[in-house]
């Protein structure tokens, strides 16, 4: 299941008494590994997600960052001007940030064929937005001025972006990753126009350009509150869309197609019902995905407070089901 996984887990509370710092445990290939390996253990889901971050690139880039447990992600110097944008260097992974590729080696080793190992990227305008709002943001004010002010000042950075996370996703393919997920989390908040102007076309290099080397790499892409945008989603070629809950699958099957796979999409804080509630809920999903590819997942991570044993019955339960 997507993202904070983990978080919810007791194995990694303790883990984290003995290692505070967020870039400590993601940085250090063995503990990368022993949390990427914790619901996996716990779980048998049949994905395993790389313990890392959607900023932890930007070290190899020239933009220190730091995820605080009391304010989560946090970007030193903004980046703000032409000048702020020239200073980006382009991601050279294998010296930047070797770890993720050593990581995704090693998990690729320890799960074999049981499961499928999951690497993921940031799409260049939502981590355009952590790099220009300095951090996590409600109204995304600083990074929309910049595009409705200084517009050529915004699409430098995110061709920018475009091609050191091409060049990422690539990367963690070639260290193992059987699929990439793109996540372009704060997308959601650009009107449908401005998707179509600061999102859309980058996210399309980035896809083209990776399958023009990687033609068998599933790409799966991500967006929160994403139902002004599925058509526009499925268009930019990637394999998967990923769909939150705030969408009725049914509509979504509709919607993207029979040809695409879709991922999702129940509530998260569904685990936090009955035992029927989280049944019931999983086979109205796959009944609505229809007989086509789907993913089945949460809408979005797992939330902090989760119960374990509900989220060991969401994956039983799905794993029982038959068509
Ligand atoms: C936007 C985004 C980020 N990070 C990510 C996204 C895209 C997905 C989404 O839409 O949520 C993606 C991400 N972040 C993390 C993963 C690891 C995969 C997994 O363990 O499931 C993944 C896939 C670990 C993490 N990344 C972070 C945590 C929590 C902090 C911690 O455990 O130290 C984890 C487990 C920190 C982080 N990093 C980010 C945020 C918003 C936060 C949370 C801040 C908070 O709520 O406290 C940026």
């Amino acid at each position: 299941m997507m993202r904070q996984a983990g978080r919810y887990m007791k194995v990694y509370q303790d883990l984290c008494q003995k290692h505070p710092t967020f870039r400590e445990r993601s940085e250090n290939v063995d503990l990368a590994v022993e949390i990427s390996l914790q619901p996996w253990r716990a779980f048998k889901p049949d994905g395993v997600i790389l313990f890392s971050d959607i900023l932890t690139p930007f070290t190899g880039m020239n933009i220190p960052f730091d995820i605080l447990k009391t304010k989560g992600p946090i970007i030193h110097n903004p980046i703000r001007t032409a000048a702020d944008v020239a200073k980006v260097r382009e991601l050279v992974p294998a010296e930047a940030v070797p770890y993720v590729g050593q990581a995704l080696t090693a998990l690729r080793e320890e799960v074999g064929n049981a499961s499928t190992v999951l690497g993921f990227v940031g799409a260049p305008f939502t981590l355009a937005s952590y790099i220009v709002e300095g951090g996590s943001s409600k109204h995304f004010t600083v990074i929309k001025r910049m595009a409705f002010e200084t517009p050529e000042v915004l699409h430098s950075l995110l061709q920018k972006l475009a091609e050191s996370v091409i060049i990422y996703v690539r990367y963690q393919a070639d260290c193992g990753a059987q699929a990439v997920q793109i996540f372009d989390s704060w997308a959601t908040h650009l009107s449908p126009v401005d998707f179509e102007v600061f999102s859309l076309p980058y996210i399309k290099q980035i896809v083209s350009a990776v399958k023009s080397t990687h033609p068998d790499l599933p790409l799966i892409l991500y967006a929160s509150g994403s139902g002004g945008l599925l058509e526009r989603m499925a268009s930019t070629g990637v394999d998967v869309v990923s769909v939150d809950w705030t969408v009725d699958m049914a509509e979504a099957r509709q919607r993207i197609g029979t040809q695409l796979a879709v991922q999702g999409n129940m509530d998260p804080a569904a685990l936090f019902g009955t035992k029927e509630f989280i049944e019931r809920r999983i086979h109205d999903t796959v009944a609505k995905a229809g007989r086509h590819k789907h993913i089945l997942n949460l809408g979005h991570g797992v939330l902090v407070g989760t119960p374990e044993e509900n989220v060991a019955h969401f994956f039983e339960t799905g794993k029982s089901v038959r068509y």
